[in-house]
């Protein structure tokens, strides 16, 4: 089962939120979807499960319209900060009740990852603290057992330990049971040695969509004099540059050019998936002028 998004566009009022997008949802993979404040994530993720209508484009689970296919919907779990439960249930009631609205539900799971987290299950959702609402929810999209798990900024009002925690037992629970994965961070480095495949979005566009060691094989930064950077870079896709002292910087999202030689006074080197997506989305022009 894969999803494919096919020129999806998403306009609220005049402010077009996502404009003619196209992906691929594979199984069984780990996707990081990133974006800067209002890009678009949550959005994307509501088009996806149905939550929201598109204004143009479609959502199709193996080749079928999301919205006419009741059993590919009954495969995806969207945890995000949306809170959906009856406030005066207790977390185990969730988990019935998740397990009653998606037919399978792993308890022993949830029982195990609450002492994990130190949740108790009989706690009422309304007396839970930021930190543990998410846990719940948390423990829910591991449990519950569907093929595609959307987690729309999963970590928000973590502490480091849990988040740690948390990814930590992703991990082991995907290896366990593969499904995809597509989970929506500000916290990059936390997921950047997880992630399989990476989307980018960006002036409501899909800038990114490929596998995050090929993303990270052609991230460069490039430093030296400036004349000798610039022309060692020209006709490359430079994404930012910055001044470090007297040094000059030109960061190069994809390929160098191949048959130019590198000026002695000029270092290459990679630079991580946070940089990157910092160095990308703080482009002039960027996710805020839409
Ligand atoms: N129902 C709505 N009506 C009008 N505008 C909306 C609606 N939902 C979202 N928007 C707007 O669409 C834009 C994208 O929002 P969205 O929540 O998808 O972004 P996001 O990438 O998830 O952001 P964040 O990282 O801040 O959560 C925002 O400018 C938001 O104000």
């Amino acid at each position: 089962m894969d999803i494919q998004v096919t020129n999806l566009t998403k306009v609220f009022g005049h402010k077009v939120v996502l404009k003619d997008v196209n992906l691929t949802i594979q199984p069984n993979t780990i996707y990081g979807l990133l974006g800067r404040n209002g890009a678009g994530k949550s959005t994307l993720f509501n088009l996806l499960t149905n939550r929201l209508n598109p204004t143009s484009g479609n959502v199709l689970v193996d080749g079928q319209l999301n919205k006419n296919h009741d059993q590919a919907l009954g495969r995806m779990y969207l945890m995000s900060e949306a809170n959906l439960y009856p406030p005066r249930s207790r977390v185990s009631e969730v988990f019935e009740l998740t397990e009653t609205l998606y037919g399978q539900f792993d308890q022993q799971l949830a029982k195990q990852l609450c002492q994990q987290f130190d949740l108790d299950p009989r706690v009422r959702v309304n007396k839970l603290s930021t930190g543990y609402r998410s846990i719940m929810k948390l423990i829910v999209a591991l449990a519950v057992d569907v093929d595609f798990v959307f987690l729309d900024e999963p970590t928000l009002g973590l502490d480091a330990n849990h988040r740690e925690l948390f990814y930590q037992l992703l991990i082991e629970n995907y290896s366990q049971r593969p499904r995809t994965f597509v989970i929506s961070t500000h916290l990059i480095e936390e997921i950047a040695n997880m992630v399989e495949r990476v989307f980018v979005l960006q002036n409501g566009q899909l800038t990114v969509d490929d596998s995050t060691e090929a993303i990270l094989a052609q991230s460069y930064a490039i430093t030296g004099p400036k004349a000798d950077v610039t022309a060692y870079t020209a006709g490359t896709n430079i994404i930012g540059q910055d001044q470090l002292g007297h040094l000059y910087v030109d960061y190069v999202y994809g390929p160098l050019i191949a048959d130019r030689p590198i000026p002695d006074t000029v270092t290459v080197d990679h630079i991580d998936l946070q940089k990157l997506f910092v160095t990308l989305t703080s482009q002039k022009g960027g996710a805020d002028a839409i």
